[in-house]
């Protein structure tokens, strides 16, 4: 059982039920007021378009007697980096901006600092250098493998860390890496936290997404105001690889949940039916999901704007199924799953939404490439 702790407070969270307008119960509509409060303690402007949602803050019962209200005793951090300006990095980076904080941006790809930079950001040339002048630094990276060089390489951000700083990673990545990043952090003195989010592109830019932290305590309280900014609830899990192992799981159900979609609209579809129709019936029975109804149109056009890249979705099920492997629990569906977004890879839809996954599954795209 997790409890919720929503300022002052603790919640059983099964006990919370959040609906929207006029249903939202006291103690979580207390929280709409908190992140503009928050908010006018940092320095800058007033936030005008702050999304006033209610923020949830969930910690394992492990922690629960500890927790307490990050926002009421902390230091904000003055100076935050934030380092991988891609599509989740650059509308996080821009809330925390926006809402005044003082913010120190890197990307590999310079020009993808731009925007941020014509909004108030300052800019520095390496991950070293942004973490050697902040005080706290967010990654937001691809993958493994650039989440370990961006912390711990050559002009890496553990270059520039020491005692009293901290380092926040939202990458989604195996736990190994995650605890590898950790070592060569705290190694520095400083202080680590892995915090990869669920939500999208969309999320992202409402402050809306969802924190699975894990790491130091410390830092999750200290940066809990920031998360608040960035998103609607946070979970903070206790050791490191706890947070980047809910999250594969989560990525996990949501490939297979995706790839079952595609094949439902594709077989409505070859069977005479309108697979319009079948996403709104989904719609309103008991597998209603929010992705559906936001895809499945766009799916059935055939058309994939980019919000969570396919070759990313694929990365999460490999990391995921290494999970599974590691514990020796079978995944048939997720390992089936993983397949048909390798056959999406293979044909050119890396960078398309990874609703594209349903491009494997039709007949003539299959047959032209063989
Ligand atoms: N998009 C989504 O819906 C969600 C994504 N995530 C996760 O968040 C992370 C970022 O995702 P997203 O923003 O969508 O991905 P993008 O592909 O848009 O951005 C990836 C970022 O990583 C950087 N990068 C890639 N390789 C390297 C490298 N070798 N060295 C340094 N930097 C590198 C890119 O730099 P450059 O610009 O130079 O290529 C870019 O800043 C991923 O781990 C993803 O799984 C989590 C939740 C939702
Ligand atoms: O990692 C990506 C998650 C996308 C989502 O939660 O909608």
């Amino acid at each position: 059982m997790a409890t919720a702790v929503i300022k002052n407070n603790f919640y059983n969270v099964s006990s919370i039920v959040l609906k929207p307008s006029t249903a939202i119960p006291t103690t979580v509509a207390m929280c709409s007021n908190f992140c503009p409060r928050i908010s006018n303690r940092l320095p800058g402007p007033p936030i005008s378009s702050f999304p006033t949602q209610p923020r949830l803050c969930v910690s394992a019962n492990a922690f629960s007697s500890q927790a307490t209200n990050a926002t009421s005793k902390e230091e904000l951090p003055s100076r935050i980096g934030f380092l991988g300006i891609g599509i989740m990095g650059s509308p996080m980076a821009q809330n925390l901006i926006k809402s005044g904080c003082d913010v120190t941006v890197w990307n590999r790809t310079k020009s993808k600092c731009d925007p941020l930079i014509s909004l108030g950001a300052k800019y520095k040339s390496s991950p070293e250098e942004v973490a050697a002048s902040c005080d706290v630094t967010f990654a937001v990276l691809a993958g493994p493998e650039s989440a370990v060089d961006v912390a711990c390489g050559k002009y890496g951000a553990a270059n520039g860390l020491r005692p009293g700083k901290g380092y926040v990673d939202v990458s989604t990545v195996d736990g190994v890496t995650s605890k590898l990043i950790s070592k060569h952090i705290k190694a520095t003195g400083a202080l680590f936290l892995e915090a990869p989010v669920s939500g999208s592109k969309k999320p992202a830019e409402d402050g809306q997404l969802i924190f699975l932290t894990a790491g130091d305590k410390p830092l999750y309280e200290t940066v809990a105001p920031l998360l608040d900014i960035m998103g609607k609830s946070r979970f903070y899990l206790g050791d490191v690889g706890n947070g980047a192992a809910m999250k594969l799981v989560v990525n996990m159900i949501m490939g297979s949940m995706m790839a079952s979609f595609s094949e439902g609209l594709i077989l409505s579809e070859k069977v005479g039916l309108d697979p319009n129709v079948l996403v709104e019936v989904i719609s309103q029975g008991a597998i209603s999901a929010p992705m559906f109804s936001t895809k499945g149109p766009s799916m059935v056009q055939a058309t994939y704007p980019t919000a969570f890249p396919l070759k990313h979705q694929q990365k999460d099920l490999r990391l995921a199924l290494g999970l599974a492997e590691s514990v020796s629990q079978p995944t048939p569906i997720a390992a089936a799953a993983n397949e048909l977004y390798k056959v999406a890879k293979s044909h050119g839809l890396n960078d398309q939404d990874f609703s594209a996954v349903i491009e494997a599954l039709k007949t003539k795209l299959q047959s032209s490439e063989n």
